[in-house]
């Protein structure tokens, strides 16, 4: 048995990856170690792919995260590591199961998801101590220290930062850049057999999650119990629930011609048989803002 997560749920990030990962580790996946001071979230998020320093020290200090006496399989449900396919394949290929991993990614609006990371960001900066703010966070805070609204957000570090070429996919543009889907996807695509590689819609996490539920037992080939929660890591009161119109549409013209490649992309490269096919669209309505947390 490989040492490696059985399962890699890739993201997207916002797109329900923590209702998903703890519904299968409460099912008896195995999550992560977390090592002496690491955040509790690497439980979940083992961060090996997509932070250099991670990724350097090679595939046997990443598996030794993972190592356990019972058999249960593994899984890592870092979503940031949708950008960096070529990294998981050269890993899993150097532990011969590169043809055997099950990757999971779940797909949500890109203006909702957006909309998600910016709220995920505020509230971060609203509860952590100064000290504690990453760069990553500060996208979000202006040079007074003030915080953007998301208007801000989208016109200085949304549009900025999906206008970038890939190389910024290693930089702090690349929450962002997410929501370019099929760029990521067709790399997936490429170095995987589509049949590993299983695309879920948020849509239907949220609409039927029994449904979406089925599909990933029937990718995994495991019946896992219990429901899916609705994890939500920004409860703030001033959590924003609706872009306004002008953010709307900025976003809009930018991800249209992206979202029609993806689903151009989904037709032209079929995936395993619980896959839903055609994929939805992401409709405009969307759940951008009709989530009440
Ligand atoms: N069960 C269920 N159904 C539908 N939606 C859900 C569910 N659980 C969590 N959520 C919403 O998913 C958003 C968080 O996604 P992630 O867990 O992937 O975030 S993270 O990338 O790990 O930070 C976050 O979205 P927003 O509320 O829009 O911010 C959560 O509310």
């Amino acid at each position: 048995m490989s040492l490696l997560p059985t399962v890699q749920l890739i993201g997207a990030q916002k797109a329900g990856t923590s209702a998903i990962s703890e519904w299968l580790f409460e099912g008896g996946f195995r999550p992560s170690r977390v090592f002496d001071g690491e955040p509790y979230y690497y439980r979940k998020e083992a961060h090996f792919f997509d932070i250099d320093w991670n990724f350097h020290r090679g595939m046997e200090y990443y598996a030794s995260r993972y190592e356990g006496t019972c058999g249960a399989p593994a899984l890592d449900a870092t979503p940031d590591t949708l950008a960096f396919a070529q990294r998981v394949h050269d890993i899993y290929l150097s532990a011969g199961c590169a043809t055997t991993v099950k990757i999971i990614v779940v797909l949500r609006d890109p203006i909702a998801r957006e909309l998600s990371l910016y709220n995920h960001l505020v509230y971060d900066c609203q509860r952590l101590d100064p000290s504690q703010l990453s760069d990553w966070h500060k996208q979000v805070t202006k040079t007074d220290n003030s915080i953007m609204s998301f208007d801000e957000f989208v016109r200085d570090v949304s549009l900025p930062a999906l206008a970038t070429d890939e190389a910024q996919d290693y930089g702090l543009g690349r929450s962002s850049r997410h929501g370019l889907y099929a760029n990521h996807l067709q790399d997936w695509f490429r170095l995987f057999d589509r049949n590993q590689i299983l695309v879920l819609s948020y849509d239907e996490l949220c609409n039927n999650p029994k449904k979406l539920q089925q599909r990933v037992q029937g990718f995994i080939g495991r019946i896992v119990p219990g429901d899916l929660c609705h994890k939500n890591s920004s409860n703030s009161p001033i959590k924003v629930q609706m872009p306004s119109c002008e953010a709307r549409q900025c976003l809009q013209s930018f991800m249209k011609p992206h979202n029609e490649r993806l689903y151009q992309l989904l037709e032209a490269h079929i995936g395993p048989p619980m896959e839903q096919r055609p994929f939805p669209r992401f409709s405009n309505e969307e759940s951008v803002g009709s989530i009440i947390s």
